[in-house]
């Protein structure tokens, strides 16, 4: 079993006072950071480049999650990668669903020297690619719809969970399961009790208190 994982998601901090609560994610027992990239185009929002990636990890050397809302992941997954990125995701409708244009960004990152993993979206099944879970580090299931903070959970979205897990434990392999969107004091136990390892969580991080939400997610 993996160990749970809180990977607060940078799109809520509050950027007037971004130091402060760098140095408090450093301090608490967050152990990676979510970096959501948005190109304006896969998702009608506009987030960070490479350089703010390099500026964050420098100032706070946790995991660097980075999940790429980009019509094209092919060109900036190794741009992240140089940049800072531990593991990237991207999404398989941002490649039409191709077998096999996943298959081979999901090689390129590993041979950069980055983990990798593919997302879904709400209306996307997970089940066609499970010939892709071999090559993946960590699988990240949306429960929002991509773009922004503050959206309410799809519970409906822990069914995509549960056939994560069962898989992993039917081919014998050891992916996290990443969920993404809504998570807060009502909805995170559902998430882990589903199969979940690994929790983004931003405005319920942001706007309460850090280290205590932390905490209290991994009590
Ligand atoms: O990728 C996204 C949104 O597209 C997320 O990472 C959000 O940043 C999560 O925000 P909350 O739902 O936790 O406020």
């Amino acid at each position: 079993m993996n160990e749970i994982v809180i990977a607060p998601s940078i799109l809520s901090l509050d950027y007037s006072n971004v130091s402060a609560q760098l140095e408090e994610l450093k301090a608490s027992k967050a152990k990676w950071l979510h970096f959501d990239v948005m190109d304006g185009h896969f998702v009608p929002n506009l987030t960070f480049g490479p350089d703010i990636l390099k500026g964050f990890k420098k100032a706070c050397p946790l995991f660097m999650d980075v999940h790429l809302m980009v019509e094209d992941p092919k060109t900036y997954a190794p741009i992240f990668i140089q940049n800072g990125a531990d593991l990237v995701t991207f999404h398989t409708e941002a490649l039409d669903n191709d077998l096999s244009r996943i298959q081979g960004l999901l090689d390129e990152i590993h041979n950069l020297g980055a983990k990798g993993g593919i997302v879904v979206k709400p209306n996307t099944a997970i089940e066609p690619f499970e010939s892709v879970l071999k090559s993946c580090d960590l699988v990240l299931v949306m429960s929002v719809e991509p773009g922004f903070g503050g959206q309410k959970f799809m519970a409906d979205m822990l069914k995509k969970v549960e056939w994560l897990k069962e898989k992993r434990q039917e081919l014998n392999l050891s992916y996290r399961i990443e969920i993404d969107g809504g998570i807060n004091q009502d909805t995170y136990k559902s998430a882990l009790d589903a199969g979940c390892d690994t929790l983004v969580a931003g405005s319920y991080v942001f706007k309460n208190d850090i280290t205590k939400t932390i905490e209290g997610m991994l009590a």
